[in-house]
């Protein structure tokens, strides 16, 4: 069974202040793009390093997913420590999908730098951050998305298919 994890980091949605939108969404997306059984394993964490960095070692290690896809504290707050806990946990960082993300959400707001958003690779497992507004997930995700699946292939992971009339995914030919 393909296996992909989500992991809402928010000290407010962690503590029940708001109801968890961007990881619901997450997983609304992938429903609707994959094609095929996938299960979620689904996590909601306050901004903590430590609790971070263990619960994306978890879902990587201990619970085998192939992505890992996280939601919010990728911004310059004193609290927003997303991607640090990626870097701190991944062998081999993507920088392309932090730098198209941003570039993707700067058409709909300025503050878009201020995402720290980034991807990165932990052993066979894909992790990638998104920013915590909940609009921002559909724009973030989608944008990336055509590559994932072959990032995926690259690094032995399960192979991931999508509804090509929803989702058109790029594998380079061999
Ligand atoms: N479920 C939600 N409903 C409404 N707005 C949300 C929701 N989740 C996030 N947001 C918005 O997105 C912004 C960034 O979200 P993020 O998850 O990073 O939370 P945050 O502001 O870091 O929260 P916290 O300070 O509680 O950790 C929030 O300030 C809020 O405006
Ligand atoms: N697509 C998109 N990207 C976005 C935003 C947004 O509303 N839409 N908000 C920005 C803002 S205001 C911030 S502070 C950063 C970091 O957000 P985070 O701390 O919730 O991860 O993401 C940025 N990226």
């Amino acid at each position: 069974m393909i296996r992909i994890g989500i992991i809402n980091v928010s000290d407010r949605a962690s503590a029940g202040v708001y109801e968890d939108i961007p990881g619901k969404a997450v997983v609304s997306y992938l429903t609707d793009w994959l094609i095929g059984d996938w299960e979620p394993v689904y996590r909601i964490i306050p901004d903590e390093q430590d609790q971070l960095e263990a619960t994306m070692i978890e879902l990587a290690d201990t619970e085998g997913c192939c992505l890992v896809v996280t939601t919010g504290g990728t911004g310059p707050a004193l609290r927003d420590v997303t991607p640090e806990a990626t870097e701190a946990v991944c062998q081999k960082m993507l920088p392309g999908f932090g730098e198209l993300m941003r570039q993707e959400s700067l058409k709909y707001v300025p503050t878009a730098i201020l995402s720290r958003q980034t991807a990165g690779i932990r052993n066979q497992t894909l992790l990638l951050n998104l920013p915590g507004k909940p609009t921002a997930i559909g724009q973030c995700l989608s944008v990336v998305f055509p590559a994932i699946p072959y990032c995926i292939d690259l690094i032995g992971g399960p192979f991931l298919t999508t509804d090509e009339a929803k989702m058109k995914v790029f594998r380079p030919k061999s």
